[in-house]
């Protein structure tokens, strides 16, 4: 997981979107809060606009700006809150609502035209909103407020009363400091949030997964994957299978080849049963030292022999070469299924382990490379 240097969002998308999608949630609700905030502010300012131009000229000329404001940043927090958007979807509503307010507030500077310096100051303050508050893509962010910068600062010069050239240089170089600190500071506040994010996955990976290989530890398997295969299992009745598999006379390849290279054919079959199972459905875990567990929801006996078989054919079937010399190998396989569309709620996963290992040691005890397989009967 590395990070964009200019940016401080990660470098590779599938990261970045992997964070924002968790993130979501939070997103929202901080959008939601801050479109809201904004609203209720500037319509505060309503009051100031009265004090500066009386109630007629600010009713015509400053409220319909005002109102423009609440009706989009208000629909922009309505969706945060309660519509399911997306991370697109919040980006969007965050892009829309920036500009749209931007050209509200242009409306408001040019109709209190004597008050340039406030204005200034106003845009300072939305500078800042938009750079730490309104959660959105950095570029995107940078976009917007530089093209509000350049179009304030257009509107100062060509449409309200003029002022000294130095007046205008100096606005300019103010606005383009706090710019180029609120992209300093949100840089800073996405990698913040993303070197916690990373560091956890990372902490998440290490508990849930064994270093060696990338597959579920024992810890998982008995702290998530029993308890919550068996309650789906159960709910939808559907089939279950596990199969466990041992690299045959594993003690041999260590003894003749050395434990770095018994790690090597360890690695082999892990990748082979990760990449030749249903991603995201089916669970591998290392069970032991040279033995996996296959958890395998909605399949039956027949599906899950099959596969086992094919597991087998191919680390068989796959060339594990040391010095060039190829290396034999071959593993065991012992298959159990039970169909929980039967309600018996006495049969639970560990049964079926418990089953799975009694066909393994025959598949053992009939020669190694085969498959032993048993239904469990309700
Ligand atoms: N290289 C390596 N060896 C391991 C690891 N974990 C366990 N082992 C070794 O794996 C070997 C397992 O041997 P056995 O249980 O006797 O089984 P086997 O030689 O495969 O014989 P069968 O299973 O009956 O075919 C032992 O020598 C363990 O020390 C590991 O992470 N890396």
């Amino acid at each position: 997981m590395k990070f964009h240097p200019l940016t401080g969002e990660f470098a590779r998308a599938a990261d970045e979107t992997e964070f924002l999608t968790s993130q979501l949630p939070r997103t929202r609700s901080l959008l939601g809060f801050t479109l809201l905030f904004c609203v209720i502010f500037f319509q505060l300012f309503f009051l100031t606009d009265i004090a500066a131009l009386g109630l007629d000229a600010a009713l015509r000329e400053t409220l319909p700006a005002r109102l423009g404001v609440a009706l989009i940043g208000g629909t922009g927090a309505w969706l945060a809150y309660r519509r399911p958007l997306s991370v697109a979807g919040t980006r969007l509503a965050a892009s829309s609502a920036e500009i749209l307010s931007l050209g509200c507030f242009m409306v408001v500077a040019l109709a209190r035209s004597n008050e340039v310096h406030w204005h200034a100051l106003s845009m300072v303050v939305i500078q800042v909103v938009i750079y730490l508050y309104i959660p959105n893509r950095l570029a995107y962010a940078t976009a917007i407020v530089s093209g509000g910068v350049i179009v304030f600062l257009a509107l100062v010069h060509y449409l309200l009363p003029p002022r000294p050239v130095a007046d205008l240089l100096t606005m300019g170089m103010l606005l383009a400091m706090i710019n180029t600190f609120g992209i300093l500071a949100a840089r800073r506040f996405n990698r913040v949030a993303r070197e916690e994010f990373r560091l956890q996955t990372q902490l998440k990976r290490l508990a849930e997964r064994d270093q060696l290989t990338g597959c579920y530890n024992r810890h998982y398997l008995n702290d998530h994957l029993l308890g919550a295969e068996l309650a789906r299992a159960r709910r939808f009745g559907h089939a279950v299978s596990v199969v466990l598999c041992d690299i045959d006379h594993f003690k041999h390849i260590n003894d003749t080849f050395g434990h770095h290279q018994g790690d090597h054919v360890i690695q082999n079959f892990a990748t082979l049963l990760q990449g030749m199972t249903r991603q995201g459905v089916d669970a591998v875990v290392r069970y032991g030292g040279e033995e996996f567990l296959l958890i395998l929801p909605v399949s039956g006996l027949a599906g899950a022999s099959a596969l086992a078989d094919r597991l087998r054919d191919a680390f068989a079937a796959s060339t594990f070469t040391v010095d060039g010399e190829p290396v034999p190998t071959s593993a065991s396989f012992g298959v159990a299924a039970f169909d929980f569309s039967s309600k018996d709620l006495r049969v639970t996963l560990p049964d079926l382990i418990v089953a799975a290992d009694k066909q393994l040691y025959a598949a053992k005890r009939n020669g190694r490379n085969r498959v032993e397989s048993v239904e469990l009967a309700a």
